[in-house]
């Protein structure tokens, strides 16, 4: 199948970690537009007000100090100014008559670097100084001239920050709510296609479906995710069981149920790979009918046929799970010992096969026909090392055990003693010395 690669960019980013960036970047920059805009908007409103009041103050100032002003009575003067100035936020205040003498001051005690702050600020925002004209009997005779406290201002400044800072960590919290929103709602159902994709892709698998998703265009994707794997699904079934069926056929026997001959050559060769690194011996079993001919000519074919089935199943119920029997063909049988400890085995389960023939065949009672096995028996690798070898030496066996004896088993190659198969396989077995 042709597949199409995407060129990644150099630099990639997840989904998430770009939302993420988008989301702080618009709450940050809306946060510091609205601080600065309220900010400087309160500002200008509090400079308004305070322009207001300190004109309030020096037309007090110069009302209560007109008459004084008059007579040059600079210690009412003084008092009076006194009095006003330290009930409300001055900085400094003068009064002055007509050719600019002072005749009264006033001057804040403290000067805290607040003060100072606050004093800048007050000259950046009220330029010039706040005056008043002394008035007496309709004549300007004097002014009153004087300059705001600051901190308040600074004061002001202050507490907007604050608020700012506070609107940014509410701010980040909001984030980070709507990142874990992100997440559940869009990256997870995102995150679960990718993995259904993968799964699809990489191992076959389209048996799990994508979940519902709250979002609705997610949620269609996944539908028709869903949708796509239902119909490989729908398309592969048949496909799979025609390919499991077919490789079963190309495999086993029809009448028996048991491996072939090809399925038994393979598994040998591919055990004896095996066993050749790990020294590990085995035993190949050739199983022959006597006179199968005879049965089939008697009873017939489909007796014959029952007679086959029925001889593998005792032969299966003799060897255990790992060993293979095999129907080779006509009433030819192979059967696989692996691992082998002892060649007594060997013989061992040859000997429990030929028992197992012993009673009739069941379909057939009154008929009484019992089947019977020639056993030839060869020994990896003594006989033989390779499957072919192996094969041939314990069909050789069996063809011996037909003309000397039928209804019992030989190994291959009667000068072989079985004490020294034993010492061969034991020679060969890991961690066993000679
Ligand atoms: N019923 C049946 N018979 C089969 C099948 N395949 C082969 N045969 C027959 O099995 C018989 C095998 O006979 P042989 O093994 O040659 O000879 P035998 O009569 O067993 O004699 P010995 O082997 O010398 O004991 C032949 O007659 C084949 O036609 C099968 O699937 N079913």
């Amino acid at each position: 199948m042709k597949t199409t690669a995407l060129n990644a960019p150099d630099e990639q980013t997840s989904l998430l970690a770009t939302l993420q960036q988008a989301h702080f970047r618009v709450a940050m920059l809306m946060v510091l537009a609205l601080g600065f805009a309220l900010t400087l908007a309160a500002l200008m409103a509090l400079r308004a007000s305070a322009q207001h009041n300190l004109q309030h103050v020096a037309r007090s100032i110069a009302y209560a100090t007109e008459a004084a002003a008059a007579f040059k009575d600079t210690t009412a003067i003084q008092e009076a100014l006194g009095q006003i100035a330290s009930q409300e936020s001055l900085a400094h205040a003068h009064v002055l008559d007509a050719k600019g003498a002072v005749l009264g001051q006033y001057q804040r005690n403290s000067n805290s670097l607040l003060n100072t702050v606050g004093d800048r600020m007050v000259s950046l925002l009220l330029t010039q100084p706040t005056t008043a004209a002394v008035v007496f009997q309709g004549k300007q005779i004097g002014e009153v001239r004087l300059r705001g406290d600051g901190s308040s201002f600074v004061w002001f400044l202050f507490s907007g920050l604050a608020g700012m800072l506070v609107c940014l960590a509410l701010g980040g919290l909001a984030m980070r709510q709507l990142s874990r929103r992100v997440r559940r709602d869009i990256m997870q159902p995102l995150q679960a296609l990718i993995a259904l994709t993968h799964a699809a892709r990489q191992e076959r698998s389209t048996q799990s479906r994508a979940p519902a998703s709250k979002i609705t265009e997610l949620h269609q994707l996944g539908e028709g995710f869903n949708a796509l794997l239902e119909e490989i699904e729908a398309h592969q079934t048949p496909l799979h069981q025609e390919s499991l069926s077919q490789t079963h056929l190309a495999n086993h026997d029809s009448l028996t149920g048991l491996p072939n001959r090809a399925y038994f050559r393979r598994r040998l060769t591919r055990v004896l790979q095996e066993n050749q690194t790990e020294g590990r011996g085995l035993a190949v079993l050739y199983l022959d009918h006597d006179h199968f001919k005879s049965v089939n000519d008697r009873y017939g074919h489909a007796t014959g046929d029952a007679l086959l089935a029925e001889v593998a199943k005792r032969v299966r119920a003799q060897i255990r799970d790992n060993d293979v029997v095999a129907r080779l063909g006509g009433d030819e049988f192979a059967v696989l010992l692996t691992p082998l400890p002892n060649v007594e085995d060997a013989t061992r389960i040859s000997d429990k096969i030929i028992a197992s023939m012993s009673e009739p065949l069941p379909q057939r009672p009154a008929d009484r026909i019992v089947p019977s096995l020639s056993i030839g028996i060869a020994i990896y690798p003594v006989h033989g090392q390779t499957a072919e070898q192996l094969l041939r030496a314990a069909d050789s066996a069996m063809y011996r055990s037909k003309t000397q004896q039928r209804g019992r088993h030989l190994i291959s190659n009667t000068e072989v003693d079985t004490s020294d198969l034993r010492e061969s396989l034991q020679y060969r077995q890991p961690g066993r010395q000679k």
